[in-house]
């Protein structure tokens, strides 16, 4: 049978989510699943269930501010596919969060999860806030109110919340606990990401960074670029960035430049890693560090560098940035850095792409160890989490770097490729009906 053709059977369903912005980060999406629809065979037939989100929740979060007003902020969780498991995805705290955004985020982690094998769907959840300027007290009401409306689609065997940009494992212990409470049992296994003595995994909070590392590492071995002395730029500074910064130094790699909200701090002989983490720290960003020369944002950009790491937002590899680049390798920390006329940039230039659904993987698959520790209640070691991480991300980039080879397309192609063939015959498997 031919597969009906998505554009058209999209637009006729009227639907709004289906005609995105241009360079929005569904639209990015959906041009991503444009692509690898020649690879499908004739599993294409059923691609039209990857452009739409399978469960998109609106819900409103009202709490009392500490100077006794009400303000109510837009939360979101979307299921973007159920077909291999229950939903995984974090929760992101951003004043610029949209559903449309949360769902391209959830669609990212359908992949993602299928990319590399997890026994999980796509999801993603967001608040509308700027948590940085909340007390203490408002970001934990905002968090328990936040869970119980979402309450209705979350659970250990439905949808699994995690940490993402400016949610941590303080975060995740509220939302466990609130989860629990409405429950009337401890649910460990409702999110990940908590802190280690509530059931959290030791190696998840660097896993992200570990992963974007180990992602790193296997392709500068396949085109050989020696790690000691690489130069590396990162974009980022937060969970992700300073976690891949730190092993790239470990390995004896320069960072040369780091850049947050506070600034763009650069050194060609390399930033000290351990001084550097202790001045974003204590100065809630990498601006104030003294031991590089502060540049223009933009100069960024253009670095001296062999390997740069987007680790902050979508979007942000434009193609005008991407025909600056000096690097040899883009290593995709964040979700959705690259917009699709930056990627085709970047082929024609020889740069090569390791893309978000599998550079930034790390982070979910500790989260499906945590996930499975609480289920048996058995806890492992660091060594072993990151031995079985490093284990399934070589393998899993290994596969992806053949099909690549194979098909002769891209590393993102070949992601989707891999991926959307283990999420569409499940799904054919499974068949339409209840
Ligand atoms: N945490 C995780 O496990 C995972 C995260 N990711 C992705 O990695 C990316 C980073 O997440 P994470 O590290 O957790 O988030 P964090 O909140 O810990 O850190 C985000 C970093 O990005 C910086 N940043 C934000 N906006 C900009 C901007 N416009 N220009 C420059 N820097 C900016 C922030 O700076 P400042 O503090 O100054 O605002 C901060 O340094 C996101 O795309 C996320 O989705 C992907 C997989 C898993
Ligand atoms: O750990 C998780 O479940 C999800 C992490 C995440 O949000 C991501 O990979 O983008």
């Amino acid at each position: 049978m031919n597969a009906p053709s998505p554009t058209v059977s999209a637009h006729a369903s009227g639907l709004s989510y289906v005609s995105p912005a241009p360079d929005s980060p569904w639209s990015t999406y959906l041009s991503q699943i444009d692509r690898v629809l020649p690879y499908l065979g004739s599993l294409a037939r059923w691609a039209e269930t990857l452009r739409r989100p399978k469960r998109s929740l609106i819900v409103d979060v009202p709490i009392e501010m500490d100077d006794g007003t009400v303000r109510h902020f837009e939360g979101y969780r979307v299921q973007h596919n159920l077909s291999r498991g229950p939903g995984k995805g974090g929760v992101r705290y951003h004043p610029d969060v949209t559903l449309e955004e949360v769902m391209a985020l959830s669609a990212w982690m359908t992949i993602k999860n299928a990319a590399v094998n997890l026994p999980f769907g796509g999801a993603k959840g967001g608040i509308r806030v700027d948590p940085k300027k909340l007390s203490l007290k408002e970001l934990e009401k905002l968090t328990r109110r936040y869970t119980s409306e979402i309450g209705i689609v979350i659970g250990p065997q439905q949808d699994i919340p995690a940490p993402d940009m400016n949610t941590n494992a303080q975060i995740m212990a509220w939302m466990m606990d609130t989860y629990s409470a409405n429950a009337g049992a401890t649910v460990t296994g409702v999110v990940t990401g908590k802190p280690v003595h509530l059931g959290g995994s030791l190696g998840r909070v660097k896993a992200t960074g570990r992963g974007v590392f180990v992602t790193g590492r296997e392709a500068a071995r396949r085109i050989g670029l020696e790690l000691n002395g690489a130069r590396v730029a990162i974009q980022g500074f937060g969970n992700v960035g300073s976690a891949a910064a730190e092993l790239f130094a470990g390995a004896g790699a320069k960072i040369v430049a780091v850049q947050d909200h506070t600034g763009t701090m650069a050194n060609p002989n390399g930033l000290e890693m351990g001084a550097l983490i202790g001045s974003a720290r204590l100065h809630g960003g990498v601006g104030e560090f003294r031991g590089g020369e502060r540049i223009d944002d933009e100069a960024f950009w253009e670095t001296d560098c062999d390997i740069l790491v987007p680790a902050a937002l979508e979007g942000q590899v434009t193609a005008k940035r991407a025909r600056r680049l000096k690097a040899k390798m883009l290593l995709e920390g964040a979700n959705g850095p690259t917009l699709p006329e930056a990627d085709d940039v970047l082929a024609e230039r020889g740069v090569l792409v390791v893309p978000d659904v599998i550079c930034n993987a790390g982070g979910v698959t500790v989260s499906y160890f945590e996930w499975v520790q609480d289920f048996s209640s058995f806890f492992w070691t660091e060594d072993e989490i990151n031995l079985r991480l490093d284990k399934i991300m070589v393998d899993a980039l290994k596969k992806i770097w053949d099909t690549a080879d194979r098909h002769r397309v891209t590393l993102r192609t070949a992601t989707f490729a891999v991926a959307c063939e283990r999420i569409l015959t499940a799904r054919q498997e499974r068949g339409l009906y209840p």
